[in-house]
């Protein structure tokens, strides 16, 4: 492959070149950047065309990269390293306890904070010590496409802030619960990165004690969520929307709770991830009418 050598500080300028053959994968190594260059336009030489890489699926945020799922083999990290150039690499075998924390290894480099753009959102967090999931992707966009603006929306596990930004920049004033102060601390940090600071009040505490009033919607985006239903259902009136999200079939938990709570309503459901096996994470969309 022909390649120019620049430094990996001006990639991100070199980008809107006319030079850079954007059909193919830039090589990293140390401090340079080697840059595919087109057809007919000069280069600075030659490397040998990469292997594409078909290791195990990862998620990248920052410089570090998250692996979950079986550990890599010394061959798959190696592979993985030489083809994204990270600067740590993390395993996280699972998320632990009611606060989700990741309980990661560190395969390779110092675990520390990244900043990162997803969907025109900016989030800084510690891959190493709170849960963020890309797989949300869709999700939060799906939530930004339902929001009216001036919406009363509580988000009832609001972690660094998944659902909520999304759903502030959609319009939405956002009433944000958190319990674990360390994914709080990120919270307040990405409300301000993202200059959202009038659209979203956070609390620090349990759920079930700080929220007040009703709300036009109500997020719950944890795999209790069934288990939280009747203290949403406090805070809720006709019209009003939940979110409740689950692993596997939790239709019928969530049924048994609004049964006796005096609402006709309309449930619909939506798969978000593929979670292990043939379990899937959706989120059941619940009216009352
Ligand atoms: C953000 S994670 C859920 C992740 C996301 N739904 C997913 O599937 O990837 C759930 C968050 O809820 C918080 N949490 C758990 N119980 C809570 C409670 N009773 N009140 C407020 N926050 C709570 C946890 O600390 C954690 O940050």
């Amino acid at each position: 492959m022909r390649i120019r050598k620049i430094s990996k500080r001006s990639l991100a300028n070199s980008a809107s070149e006319p030079w850079v053959d954007s059909t193919r994968r830039v090589y990293c190594e140390g401090a340079y950047a080697f840059v595919p260059v087109k057809e007919g336009w000069p280069a600075d030489g030659e490397i040998p065309n990469r292997r594409p890489y078909d290791g195990p699926g990862y998620q990248r945020m920052g410089d570090t990269l998250l692996l979950h799922g079986a550990a890599p083999t010394e061959e798959q990290l190696a592979a993985l390293i030489a083809w994204e150039d990270p600067s740590c690499v993390l395993h996280a075998a699972a998320h632990e306890g009611v606060m989700r924390k990741p309980k990661t290894a560190v395969l390779y480099g110092e675990p520390h904070e990244v900043t990162f753009r997803e969907a025109g959102i900016i989030y800084t967090l510690d891959p190493s010590q709170v849960m963020f999931s890309q797989g949300n992707r869709g999700e939060k966009l799906r939530l930004r496409s339902l929001i009216k603006p001036g919406e009363r929306i509580a988000d009832m596990f609001a972690g660094i802030g998944y659902f909520t930004l999304s759903a502030a920049l959609s319009g939405g004033n956002i009433h944000a619960a958190e319990i674990n102060p360390v994914s709080f601390a990120y919270l307040l940090k990405n409300i301000q990165a993202n200059g959202l600071e009038e659209k979203i009040t956070p609390e620090l505490g349990d759920c079930r004690e700080k929220l007040t009033g009703v709300y036009d919607r109500i997020l719950m985006g944890h795999f209790d969520a069934p288990e939280f239903l009747k203290h949403a259902l406090e805070h809720a009136e006709t019209g009003t929307v939940l979110h409740i999200h689950g692993v596997g079939d939790r239709k019928n938990a969530i049924e048994g709770s609004l049964e006796g709570a005096g609402y006709r309503y309309i449930i619909s459901e939506h798969k978000v991830k593929k979670y292990a096996g043939r379990l899937w994470h959706s989120v059941w969309d619940v009216k009352l009418l």
